[in-house]
Parts: C-alpha cells; sequence; structure tokens
C-alpha cells in the first residue's frame, strides 16, 4: 500500500463522517504501519466558539438561523461552555427583544419535545444582541469587544478562538460588512483558531455583479474562510444523490443516455410573494431558485463520480458539468407570471419579472449528449413540491405492449414527504395476464419512523463549524452557473422574453407542458403515487 492520507468514510454513532486518518507508510514486509506522529491539525474545530449573525433584526434569522442554531445546540453540536451567539443589526432592541422576536420559532420536532421550553430558555440565554450600522467602526469595534470579551470568560488564548459570521443580509451590504469583519473582528492571531464567513444568496444579479461581489469579498477572505450556503444542498434527499449514485451497483450503468430519455429538475410552491413581491421582483424565479438551488441538484445528478469524497474532488467535477452546459435556447424557454402578481404595491407597474420558469439544460458530454435536462420553478402554483424525474427510454421490442401505461420512472421526491420511487411495469396480480404500472416505493416517513430529519441549515451551519465545505458553492462553481444564465436575464430584463400570464393555483403556463412533450416526455395515465401514510 502507498504511503498516503485516506480520506474514510464510516459509521459511527449512526452517522457518517468523513474521517482524516494517519498516514500509512509500509514497513520492511510491505505491510501497512500506521505512524503515531501525526501533523498538527490545520485548523480549530473545538474551543471557545463564537456565532454571529448578522441582520439578526431579518426574516432568515428568525425563521431559520436562529432555529438551525437551537438544533444544534439541544442536539449538543454546541456545547454552553464554549459557544456564545451574537445577533446584530442596525434595529434598536434589546437582548430581551431579540430573544423574544426569536422564541417562536423554536418549536419542538416530533422525537425532543421532553424538555423543550427548558432547553429554549438556556439557548436563549447563550444570546446577546449588539446594534451597529454595516459600514461604520463603530459597532463592529462593539462586537469585537462583546466577542472578546467571552473568548477571556472561556479562557481562550487570544487567537486559538472560532469566530463564525453569518451574513443574514441583503447582498448589497455584504462589501462593507466583510470590510468591517476584515478590520475589527478578525480572529487575532494563528494559534489554531479561524474566521469564517456564511454568504446567503442571491450572490450577484448576473455573471459581472457575481464576479464583481466575489473579487470584493476575496480581497478581504480566503475562499477555504467563505462558506457560500444553498440550502437546497443541506436537503436529506439531494444529500443522498452521491451515496444513490454511486454506492449502488444497479444504477452505475444505467445512468446515462443510453437509458435515460429526459431529467426534470422541479420546484413549486402553493403561494406567492405574499407581500415580499417587491424584494422578488429585483430577481424572479430564475435568480431565485433555478441558478442556484435546481441547478446544484442537476450537478448532483449529473456529475461524473469524484475521485474522493473530498470537497474539493467533488466541486471539481461539479465544475465540469456546470462547463458542459450549452447555451439556452430561447425555443426552449417558458417564462409565467401569475395572475395578480402585479397587484402587490411593491412589484413595479408592468413589471415582466417571471415567477414562473421551465427551459431546458443541453449537457455536452459523452454520458449526456441529447438528454433534455429540464429545470422547472413557479410560485403559486397548484401544490408545492420539489422533486427529480428521471425517465427511461422504452423498452426495446416490447412484446408485453405494455408502452401506452407509461415509461419506467425514478422519482426522488426531495419534500415534502421525502421519498424515492420507482414506477415500474409489473403483472396485474390476478389470473389474467396483463400488465399495469406500479411502484417501489422507499418512502422515508415510514422507513425511517424514528429519524427526524435534520433541517437543512442544521446540516450546512454545522458544516461550516466543522469546517467541511462539500455542501457549499465554491467561487468557480458560482462563475460557472451564472455563465449559463447571464444571457437568457439579460434578454428578460430588456423584456426580450416576455413572461405569459397563468392562475394562481394552476400547473403553470401550458406552454411548460407543450415544451416537454416536445423534448420527449411522456406522461404517465392512469396511475399516480400517492405518499404511503402510517
Ligand atoms: N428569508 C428567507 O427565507 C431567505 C433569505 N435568503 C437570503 O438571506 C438574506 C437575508 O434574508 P432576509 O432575512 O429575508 O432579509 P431581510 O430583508 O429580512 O433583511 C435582513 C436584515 O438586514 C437588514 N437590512 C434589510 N435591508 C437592508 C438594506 N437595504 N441595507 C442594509 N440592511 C438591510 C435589516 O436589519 P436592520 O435594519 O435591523 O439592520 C433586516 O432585518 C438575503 O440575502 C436573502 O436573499 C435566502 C433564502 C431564504
Ligand atoms: O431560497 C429560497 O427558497 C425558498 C424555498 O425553500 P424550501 O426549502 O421551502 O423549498 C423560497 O420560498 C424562496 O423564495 C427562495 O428565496
Amino acid at each position: 500500500m502507498k504511503s498516503a492520507v485516506c480520506d474514510i468514510v464510516h459509521k459511527m454513532s449512526d452517522k457518517w463522517c468523513l474521517e482524516e486518518r494517519a498516514p500509512v507508510v509500509e514497513d520492511s514486509a510491505g505491510d501497512p504501519i500506521v505512524k503515531d506522529t501525526q501533523p498538527p491539525p490545520p485548523v480549530s474545530e473545538d474551543g471557545c466558539l463564537s456565532i454571529v449573525v448578522l441582520g439578526a433584526s431579518g426574516d432568515l434569522a428568525k425563521k431559520k438561523t436562529f432555529p438551525a442554531l437551537f438544533n444544534l445546540y439541544r442536539q449538543g453540536f454546541l456545547q454552553s461552555h464554549e459557544v456564545y451567539i451574537f445577533g446584530y443589526a442596525r434595529t434598536k432592541i434589546s437582548d430581551d427583544d431579540l430573544r423574544d422576536r426569536i422564541r417562536g420559532y423554536l418549536t419542538p420536532n416530533k422525537n425532543t419535545a421532553e424538555g423543550h421550553t427548558e432547553d429554549v430558555s438556556k439557548f436563549l440565554q447563550l444570546i446577546k444582541y449588539v446594534c451597529g450600522s454595516y459600514d461604520a467602526a463603530e459597532g463592529f469595534q462593539c462586537l469585537d469587544k462583546e466577542i472578546s470579551e467571552h473568548e477571556i470568560s472561556r479562557n481562550s488564548i487570544e487567537g486559538s478562538s472560532r469566530r463564525l459570521f453569518y451574513l443574514a443580509l441583503p447582498p448589497s451590504v455584504y462589501p462593507p460588512v466583510c470590510k468591517m469583519i476584515k478590520t475589527y473582528c478578525m480572529n487575532k492571531s494563528d494559534l489554531g483558531g479561524w474566521t469564517r464567513i456564511v454568504v446567503e444568496k442571491p450572490f450577484g444579479r448576473d455573471l459581472e455583479s457575481a464576479e464583481h461581489l466575489s473579487n470584493q469579498i476575496g480581497e478581504l477572505f480566503e475562499e477555504p474562510q467563505i462558506y457560500r450556503i444553498d440550502h437546497y444542498l443541506g436537503k436529506e434527499l439531494v444529500q443522498n444523490l452521491l451515496v444513490l449514485r454511486f454506492a449502488n451497483r444497479f444504477f452505475l450503468p444505467s445512468w446515462n443516455r443510453d437509458n435515460i430519455s429526459s431529467v426534470q429538475i422541479v420546484f413549486r410552491e402553493d403561494f406567492g410573494t405574499e407581500g415580499r413581491g417587491g424584494y422578488f421582483d429585483q430577481y424572479g424565479i430564475i435568480r431565485d431558485i433555478i441558478q442556484n438551488h435546481l441547478l446544484q441538484v442537476l450537478c448532483l445528478v449529473a456529475m461524473e463520480k469524484p475521485i474522493s469524497l473530498k470537497p474539493e474532488h467533488i466541486r471539481d467535477e461539479k465544475v465540469k458539468v456546470l462547463q458542459s452546459v450549452a447555451p439556452l435556447n430561447d425555443e426552449e424557454v417558458v417564462l409565467g407570471q401569475y395572475d395578480g402578481y402585479l397587484d402587490d404595491p411593491t412589484v413595479p407597474a408592468g413589471s415582466n419579472t417571471p415567477t414562473f420558469a421551465t427551459m431546458v439544460l443541453r449537457i455536452h458530454n459523452e454520458r449526456w449528449e441529447g438528454v433534455p435536462f429540464v429545470l422547472k420553478a413557479g410560485k403559486a402554483l397548484e401544490s408545492r413540491k420539489a422533486e427529480i424525474r428521471i425517465q427511461f427510454k422504452e423498452v426495446p421490442g416490447d412484446i408485453f405492449k405494455c408502452q401506452k401505461q407509461g415509461r419506467n420512472e425514478f422519482v426522488i421526491r426531495l419534500q415534502p414527504s421525502e421519498a424515492m420511487y420507482m414506477k415500474l411495469t409489473v403483472k396485474k396480480p390476478g389470473l389474467e395476464m396483463s400488465t399495469a404500472q406500479s411502484e417501489l416505493d422507499l418512502s422515508y416517513g415510514q422507513r425511517y419512523q424514528d429519524v427526524t430529519i435534520p433541517e437543512a441549515y442544521e446540516r450546512l451551519i454545522l458544516d461550516t463549524i466543522r469546517g467541511d465545505q462539500q455542501h457549499f458553492v465554491r467561487r468557480d462553481e458560482l462563475k460557472a452557473a451564472w455563465e449559463i444564465f447571464t444571457p437568457l436575464l439579460h434578454r428578460i430584463d430588456k423584456s426580450e422574453l416576455k413572461s405569459v400570464s397563468y392562475k394562481p393555483g394552476s400547473r403553470g403556463p401550458e406552454e411548460a407542458d407543450e415544451l416537454l412533450k416536445k423534448v420527449g416526455y411522456v406522461q404517465t395515465h392512469g396511475y399516480t403515487w400517492i405518499p404511503p401514510t402510517l
């Protein structure tokens, strides 16, 4: 065996962990011996930890960030003897006001209701609020002072502490905030501690603005310090994709253009912009959902097998897929806007911003040439769901004359009711020899009854603390993603491509279904998968 540092995946306390092993060298007989002298770890993953939520007064902070931190705390991933949480924003409120704002969002889940109220009180005591602006020294000096006091109170040696800054803020303020953090709030010296920043989407509006933002932040922080979060990468069934594809023999030979006729990645919401139309209108559904969430899922569905599970190996493969996507064809894009969207007083009159889009991405490589990847996302539709639908080609030389009933489909339901099911043809049970559509169904709610599936933000925040960037978007990935959509977005911004209207509560514009048919999708009739109930 060659001398090497091996990453292994092993099972420990029911959790799959990536573990770095000691270097392996060979003895004279060629047997491996494990060296007991290891280089010190480059960064600390334990010790005094300060988590700063910037934009603590906002929507994301109260609905997602603080609840995720609470759940990590409840599960023991954040220990009260080492962690302290700081909220930072301009709004003038007290510590208790902030605690009161978030208390109602710290809800128990089905397996951890016991002791909930007490845990909420203890958790809230770990939170302090600092008020300040995003571009002036004073607030950040004050923040640094508070963090340092916490570190001193935990007997942390200066420079050995961990500082995590979560920017739950509009991207327009990322540059000044990063500048302030860099100037006033960094971990003081290089004694194993670290400073990391988490930035939310939308990261830019197009290629140019994203690159500009990346340059601004890149001048202040190194790439390993920057965590570009896309919460879809934290969803259970998205995290399952690599295991599914590369740990199951029967998927390996069938996952390609020889067998698959189309792939759909779909996001539907059954509510509109709900008073946030003004914010949404600056972005639209492509920037809000498709360029990030759905494209990330596409990468994991389409990428080649990485050399290992190391974050850089995985992200290298994702970049290759993105760079293989051909320019979008206007003929394969349908844009929609739901009736009533323009009634929102915060939406500019006559806005062309799409609240729905279906588009076909073509991956120009050996595995996928000719297979349409249809990305579809819409607000104010008939249901809320996100799924990946892989339709297989027809069986050649069909002797059962069953093709009319529908093709094989493999569906990965990301939400709600996480599941994977395979639509297949079986003999209809009974005396007659006839065929019927049925399914092999792995519904998580039924199969894993004792497991609480963690919230995406919970996992991803834990990853940032552990320094694992696998599920975060690397700079070159982001650039490649914007390269795909920027020409289209610019044409939409100039109203060269128009949104057609659709009825709220519908499937979206009929043109989208027609496009799907045109690219070869065959709808199954007379069969619907129903999530099993317990
Ligand atoms: N909300 C959600 O569900 C999701 C949000 N995101 C992203 O997360 C980030 C935060 O989102 P969200 O919490 O909804 O945003 P908010 O609009 O609630 O803004 C968060 C905080 O930022 C401050 N702020 C708002 N507008 C400005 C401004 N123009 N200039 C300076 N500060 C401002 C406010 O704090 P104060 O005035 O007190 O300083 C506000 O409380 C955004 O990038 C968003 O795109 C991503 C996914 C989902
Ligand atoms: O990022 C966003 O995602 C939410 C949907 O997230 P989900 O986890 O509930 O699927 C969407 O409502 C919002 O517009 C968008 O910014």
